[in-house]
């Protein structure tokens, strides 16, 4: 069985971080292992409070796993501070995983911001070169590529500085800001955009994060990048399409879907 591993923050309403990672990994047919970052008190209404983990705790964490199961592909989520950054990144150089996929978390669907000022250097400094795959949504490609984005012209351009710049492949996701659901791959000098038929469904709180987590999984069992992204973006389809509509604010996904047994498989070339 193939193994992927999460390193994020966990959030309590179940719907993103930690949380949504593990379920969509068991969804993929992959092993899950997580090491989290920071405990959220958040519901679909916002985020209450965060108590991130100490470095040293952190590094434990990730020595536990790397040492007994070692991931075949490793997804990154929320790190708010820079010494936890300091930290993965220490850990991922002397450690090797083969597939490391980036969601540069900022700010959570309600708002929230998830990272501090100097933790974005940080991350833009340590973290983001090591990355096979990043997957900023468009504020944060915004901020990454310090220019702004209102345009499917625009996305291009961002990608192609963010790839230039860290020399990463980048998927700008165009979720909640654009009027499709249409994706952007920036890989090897190229382009490739996914596109997707916007569900009407509100409840997108952990899109993010079981987008990543999925594209992770998949890279686990030896899909290409683009079949990993293509195969992410069905199953998240499929969660949303599912209209699970719980909480007050902009509620989780269902993962528990009918998925006819596609996604259970390892890629042909493994
Ligand atoms: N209503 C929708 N219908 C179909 N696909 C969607 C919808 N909303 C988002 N997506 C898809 O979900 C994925 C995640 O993109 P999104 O821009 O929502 O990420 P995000 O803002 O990082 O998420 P998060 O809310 O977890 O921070 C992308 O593939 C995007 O195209
Ligand atoms: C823990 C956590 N990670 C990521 C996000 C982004 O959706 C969130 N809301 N909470």
């Amino acid at each position: 069985m193939k193994v992927t591993l999460t390193i994020a923050g966990s959030d309590s309403s179940g719907g993103a971080g930690i949380q949504a990672d593990l379920k969509t990994m068991c969804m993929n047919g992959v092993y899950g292992e997580s090491v989290i970052t920071a405990l959220t008190a958040q519901n679909t209404t916002g985020v209450r409070a965060v108590l991130d983990s100490t470095p040293a705790f952190l590094e434990a964490q990730l020595d536990a796993v790397f040492e007994d199961i070692y991931p075949d592909a490793v997804k990154i989520g929320m790190v708010s501070q820079s010494a936890l950054i300091h930290v993965i990144a220490t850990k991922l150089q002397y450690y090797h995983p083969k597939n490391i996929v980036l969601d540069p978390v900022m700010v959570a669907t309600s708002g929230a911001k998830l990272i501090s000022d100097e933790a974005i250097h940080t991350l833009k400094e340590e973290l983001i070169p090591l990355a096979n795959l990043i997957t900023p949504n468009i504020p944060e490609a915004e901020v990454l590529s310090h220019m702004k984005i209102t345009s499917s012209k625009d996305m291009l351009k961002a990608a192609k500085k963010i790839y230039d710049t860290y020399g990463c492949a980048v998927l700008c996701k165009g979720g909640h800001q654009l009027n499709d659901a249409n994706d952007l791959l920036y890989i090897n000098n190229t382009y490739q955009w996914f596109y997707g038929k916007r569900i009407p469904n509100n409840n997108t709180h952990g899109t993010g994060c079981t987008l990543s987590s999925a594209i992770a999984a998949n890279l686990a069992k030896g899909f290409t990048i683009q079949e990993s992204i293509q195969r992410a973006k069905d199953y998240l389809s499929l969660a949303l399409s599912a209209m699970l509509d719980l909480g007050a604010g902009s509620g989780p996904m269902m993962h528990n879907v009918n998925l006819k047994g596609i996604y259970s498989e390892e890629a042909d070339n493994e």
